[in-house]
């Protein structure tokens, strides 16, 4: 079950010229949650999963983890005070093996970093690909091989982009499976468009329209709500 509060945002804002593509979100995450962040195109969710990488800084408002403010701390700070971030830009370098890539983030945490490395590639199901060149992968591999070298670092809170992005039914499963096993030891928030992922992973699912918070609730109460659906078929409110 989840636990104390472990991230949360006050009146977080961020402006880019007149555009507020936040606008005042107050946002509040329990340790073992896993909580999607969803919404329509253009609706801020992005802009907000950016604040909370340290990618970006709010205009106005804050971010706290574990209640000490990090805005501003930048992505490498964040990392050091065991937030795990995979972005949809690609991390890994293709003329290495496997386990070279999570094996170079394995020895940034003290301890063995083989066997950093082999605990990683297992939580995520691809140990016997270890020896392979990232390269030769297939885009749902190269997925896999994304969130072992996030693994790696050891995480207690992990961010993730769109996890299931261009992933195959099957691979979709899996990842379900995956993230499933990663709750029980770690608090995840996921951006993902893809709702049949977000039925099968979500407990909690807020959904955020022009910048604001408009629905937080368990998933299938989101999915009924009629302000929800109107903004999922573009119609004004
Ligand atoms: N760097 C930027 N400069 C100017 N405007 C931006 C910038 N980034 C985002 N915006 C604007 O902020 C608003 C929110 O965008 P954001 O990308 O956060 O939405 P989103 O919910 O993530 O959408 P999508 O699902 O399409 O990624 C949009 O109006 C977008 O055009």
């Amino acid at each position: 079950m989840p636990g104390e509060v472990v991230l949360e945002t006050n009146g977080l804002t961020v402006r880019f010229g007149g555009v507020t593509a936040v606008d005042r979100v107050d946002f509040a995450l329990r340790e073992r949650e896993l909580r999607c962040l969803i919404g329509p195109n253009g609706a801020g969710k992005s802009t907000f999963f950016k604040c909370l990488t340290g990618m970006l800084q709010p205009s106005d408002g804050q971010v706290y983890l574990r209640g000490e403010p990090v805005s501003g701390l930048g992505p490498h700070r964040l990392a050091r005070l065991g937030v795990g971030i995979k972005t949809q830009v690609p991390s890994v370098m293709n003329g290495l093996s496997v386990h070279e890539n999570v094996w170079l983030a394995a020895r940034r945490r003290s301890g063995d970093a083989n066997a950093g490395t082999l605990q990683a590639l297992e939580a995520v199901g691809i140990a016997d690909l270890r020896r392979e060149l990232v390269g030769q992968l297939s885009h749902g591999q190269r997925q896999l091989v994304e969130l072992a070298i996030v693994l790696a670092a050891k995480p207690w809170l992990i961010l993730l982009d769109e996890p299931a992005a261009g992933l195959s039914g099957e691979e979709v499963e899996r990842m379900v499976g995956i993230l499933r096993g990663l709750v029980e030891h770690a608090t995840l928030i996921v951006v993902e468009h893809d709702m049949h992922f977000i039925r099968q992973i979500a407990e909690t699912v807020t959904v955020f329209h022009q910048g604001r918070v408009i629905a937080q609730a368990p998933v299938e109460d989101v999915l009924e709500d009629p302000l929800v659906r109107d903004v999922y078929l573009g119609r004004s409110l």
